[in-house]
């Protein structure tokens, strides 16, 4: 059980860099690019639990063509883990074979996850796999691909807000935060 005096501090005490009306205007320009590639495309949407909740929820709203839902839960055992190895506790249920896929999650930060969940899908048989993630965080210790769609570059910190938790709260924030001083 958390302290919500002290949950609030973190929030009162964090750096906002990126707002509302960034976000916003940088979900509107990946929708368009989306909706270019793949309105005539009938795709599958798999929004990555937990983080990819409010993204997911953020970009089907600006897609105005038709479209299937799902979504998938896998998350990476720990810090240590490298590679392609995640914990998946939710596989999807719709067909997707033969199909066009959009993996959307909130954060690109070494890519592991993303890398690993596209794999996943290709292997199993999706025909084209695009990913979209909202913030792509500015360092080099990531894999070699990167998401075909991404909102905007942040800096290296540790961050909560928008899909991101810290400490299994903030998700619901309506903008990106960094925890002060980390
Ligand atoms: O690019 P990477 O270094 O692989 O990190 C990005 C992943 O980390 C977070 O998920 P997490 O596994 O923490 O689960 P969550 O979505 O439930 O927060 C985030 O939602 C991405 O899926
Ligand atoms: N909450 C959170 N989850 C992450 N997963 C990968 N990077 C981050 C981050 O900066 N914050």
């Amino acid at each position: 059980m958390h302290n919500i005096d002290e949950l609030n501090s973190i929030m009162n005490e964090a750096d906002c860099l990126i707002s509302e009306a960034e976000l916003n205007d940088a979900l509107d320009k990946m929708a368009k690019q989306i909706t270019n590639d793949l309105a005539d495309k009938l795709p599958l949407v798999i929004c990555v639990m937990n983080g990819g909740l409010l993204p997911t929820g953020a970009l089907m709203q600006r897609l105005q063509f038709p479209l299937e839902l799902d979504y998938v839960h896998a998350s990476r055992y720990g810090m240590e883990t490298t590679g392609s190895t995640l914990n998946w506790t939710r596989y999807p249920q719709a067909d997707f074979k033969g199909r066009d896929v959009l993996i959307v999650d909130d954060i690109f930060d070494q890519g592991h996850t993303l890398e690993a969940i596209i794999k996943w899908f290709e292997e199993n048989g999706a025909q084209n796999v695009y990913s979209a993630t909202v913030v792509n965080k500015l360092h080099n210790r990531k894999v070699d691909m990167r998401p075909d769609y991404n909102g905007l570059d942040v800096e290296d910190r540790f961050l909560f807000g928008y899909g991101m938790d810290y400490q299994g709260y903030f998700r619901n924030l309506q903008g990106i935060y960094a925890v002060k001083g980390k």
